[in-house]
């Protein structure tokens, strides 16, 4: 069984929802996957370990969150090249951070990104069934990598 870490940021929690779903999406494909906030992970020793990575990140002013981009600065630390790879997040109508967070893992930490690239979705999508299906869709076709 593979292991799949899942760390995010939400503040009003779409993001979150989010990662709940393509955490049950991981599970639907029988991986171990732990989702969690990235204020719960203190430096890179709680990083490193697992298979695969996805990082989510709403998109505020244009920009992914103050905290995603200190949360990089550990996740570079702990040496993730190679490792299956995949970013999402929540918007309303530019939805910047998903595609920011998606390039560093792909250009800078060197990962193994997911050809279908970040999973960058509206609020308005993630409250009906067709945001839940996309997140489940998005889970198991990285899990295929595994
Ligand atoms: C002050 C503010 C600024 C925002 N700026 C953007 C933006 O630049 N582009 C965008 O697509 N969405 C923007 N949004 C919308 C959020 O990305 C959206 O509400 C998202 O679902 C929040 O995700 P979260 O619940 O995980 O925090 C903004 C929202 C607020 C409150």
């Amino acid at each position: 069984m593979k292991k799949v870490l899942i760390a995010y940021s939400s503040r009003t929690g779409t993001t979150q929802k989010m990662a709940d779903y393509l955490a049950e999406g991981f599970r639907m494909s029988d991986n171990q996957v732990e989702a969690v906030k990235i204020s719960t992970l203190k430096d890179e020793k709680d990083i490193s370990g697992y298979d695969a990575y996805l990082f989510g990140c709403p998109t505020y002013h244009k920009d992914m969150t103050g905290g995603m981009k200190q949360f990089l600065f550990k996740a570079e630390r702990a040496n993730l090249i190679g490792k299956i790879a995949g970013a999402f997040g929540s918007h309303t109508h530019s939805g910047e951070a998903a595609p920011m967070v998606f390039d560093t893992m792909q250009h800078v930490f060197k990962m193994d990104v997911t050809t279908l690239g970040p999973l960058n979705l509206t609020e308005e999508i993630m409250s009906n069934d067709e945001g839940v299906k996309a997140c489940h869709d998005y889970a198991k076709a990285i899990a295929e990598k595994l």
